[in-house]
């Protein structure tokens, strides 16, 4: 969609105030045009030696028409900042209501987090749509009724007119092209910059390698060039706007004053309407200078709305589909030749791969690396929806649920997800109905319970995104707490049990394993002992780069 679309659409919802700020912008600029006109007026009365009375009703008049202009500018500021506001509010929300139901399919090839950094933008869609507000739409209306009387002062004056529309549109057009797609290109290259600064700071022990701070260094100054050379681009053309406007702004001031002395002399006009053309003529110069601080603020909005838009666009999950209704203890779970590729991948990480769990029964599954253990996870756990055969879910087929619907009986516990927040907001994640004491046993079963007590503010010490002060182990635990307190049907854990040492694994294992548990369990493990407890093993084997491959299953 073209950022202009993107930004209109944005805006849809304030029409009715940016309607009324445009319509101030229209009475201010009527209201300022008493200034010349009264400055005519008094010219005329002090050439012709009129009373001092009629001096003070015009300066009182100017005085009622100021005022009025001043609280319109005062409202208009007021309607700009709520229009600002209410942009934030609308980008935050949609971002934050669309970013959990992102597919994941869209992080496969771009680092989420960077891709977040966009964002930002909104502070200039805020910032520049106040200023083009602002003083855009005025130094607009400051031109066009500047030129509607300098057309009533003379018909030459009319000419004078049509020739600056033509230089404007010349302006726009030709001297304008290709403006946009600069300044996009310069705001994709200012984020890259942006994104390996993150990535160094994502990355403190890989960076703190022999080699890593030259790389650092020369990375960021390749991508440095890359934005200097865009940057360089678009401000070429803005250099090129500019310069042809400081010259009409010289060419227009000479000729103007040299046809309005002419006219003058003539007598086809009085000094008062040459003084009054003057001002007008002054006050649309003016602003010309002024304009490419405007349109520079036009290009940066559209470019902002360019990368807004791209986080706009990320796929969503469908959210279409039926309610999963089962309330047995654990669920059963069938593959029918699942096959799955990743996109842009010429081997496919899963390829027809059946198989059977039952109603809690706890399964491992082992293999190699890369045999495919992460990708069945996310298979059933409804994050990728495999290119042929099906999986079933309690004898239902998974891809007729609605994903929140599934997820409500499956967790999966993979890698370390730990958000900025207390140890209470990372167990509950939004899940206002587990209560304190459930968040008690459950800490206990997994051995964190005093763990997280010895903390001076127990279940409200903060925990930041990277796990501290948590270890990885004890972050793990804290994972598999996370998911347990659900109570899921189908627990899938994906390594974590292969983080913890010989103490803890075996204290939760025997949580996970106990006879009360409500789930069935996949463990995907490289660790011999955790499978071993299990009651069943999978093995995974690579997909078979030319044929269909095999699953092995033993008893445990
Ligand atoms: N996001 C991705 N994009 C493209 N290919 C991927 C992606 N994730 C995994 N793969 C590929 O899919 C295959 C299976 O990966 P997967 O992570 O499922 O293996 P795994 O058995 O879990 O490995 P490990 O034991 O190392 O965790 C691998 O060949 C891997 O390169």
């Amino acid at each position: 969609m073209h950022p202009w679309k993107r930004l209109l659409r944005l805006l849809r919802p304030d029409r009715t105030d940016i309607r009324l700020v445009i319509a101030f912008a229209v009475a201010i600029g009527l209201l300022n045009l008493t200034v010349p006109i009264v400055t005519m007026a008094v010219v005329n009365t002090v050439a012709f030696g009129t009373l001092i009375q009629q001096l003070i009703v015009l300066c009182l008049g100017l005085l009622v028409a100021l005022t009025i202009a001043g609280v319109l500018i005062l409202l208009q500021y007021l309607l700009v900042e709520y229009i600002q506001r209410r942009i934030f509010i609308r980008v935050a929300s949609e971002l934050s209501y669309k970013l959990p139901r992102v597919d994941l399919k869209a992080f496969d090839h771009r680092y989420g987090p960077e891709l977040v950094n966009r964002f930002f933008d909104v502070l200039t869609v805020q910032k520049s749509s106040a200023v083009l507000l602002l003083d855009g739409v005025s130094l607009l209306l400051q031109i066009g009724i500047g030129m509607v009387l300098l057309a009533v002062y003379h018909q030459l004056l009319l000419g004078f007119n049509m020739l600056l529309l033509g230089a404007l549109a010349f302006w726009v057009v030709v001297l304008g092209r290709g403006a946009v797609r600069t300044a996009i290109r310069e705001s994709v290259a200012k984020y890259r910059v942006a994104g390996w600064m993150e990535e160094i700071a994502r990355h403190p022990v890989a960076f703190k390698l022999a080699g890593g701070p030259r790389m650092a260094w020369e990375r960021a100054e390749a991508l440095t060039r890359e934005y200097l050379e865009a940057r360089k681009q678009h401000f070429r053309i803005l250099l090129r706007q500019f310069a042809f406007l400081v010259l009409l702004y010289i060419v227009i001031n000479v000729a103007l004053l040299a046809l309005g002395g002419t006219l003058v002399i003539q007598g086809q006009l009085t000094l008062g309407e040459l003084v009054a053309a003057e001002i007008v003529i002054n006050l649309i110069l003016a602003t010309f200078l002024k304009i490419i601080k405007y349109v520079e603020a036009y290009y940066d909005i559209l470019a902002a709305m360019d990368k807004l838009g791209q986080l706009q666009d990320l796929p969503s999950e469908s959210l279409t589909g039926e309610h999963h209704v089962a309330h047995s203890k654990g669920a059963s779970v069938t593959l029918h030749s699942v096959s799955f590729t990743y996109s842009g991948q010429k081997w496919p990480a899963l390829q027809q791969l059946s198989l059977s769990i039952s109603p809690g029964e706890r399964v491992a599954i082992v293999g190699p690396n890369g045999a495919g253990k992460s990708t069945l996870a996310d298979v059933l756990y409804g994050l990728r929806t495999p290119q042929s055969g099906w999986v079933e879910i309690d004898g239902v087929d998974i891809r007729s649920l609605r994903p929140d619907s599934l997820r409500e009986h499956v967790a999966l516990v993979k890698g370390v997800e730990i958000i900025e927040g207390t140890v209470l907001d990372n167990l509950r994640m939004g899940r206002e109905e587990i209560s304190l004491m459930q968040i008690h046993e459950i800490l206990a079963k997994v051995g964190m319970l005093d763990t997280i007590m010895a903390f001076p503010d127990g279940l409200h010490t903060m925990l930041w995104g990277d796990g501290k002060p948590l270890s990885l182990g004890q972050a793990s635990r804290l994972m598999l707490a996370r998911a347990m307190l659900g109570e899921p049907r189908l627990l899938i854990i994906d390594e974590a049990l292969d983080h913890l040492d010989e103490q803890f694994r075996d204290m939760t294992l025997a949580t996970l394993l106990g006879p009360d548990t409500p789930w069935t369990l996949i463990v995907i493990t490289h660790s011999e002992a955790v499978a071993r407890q299990c009651d069943r093993v999978i093995t995974l084997l690579p997909p078979a780069r030319s044929s269909p491959r095999e699953v092995q299953s033993r008893a445990g």
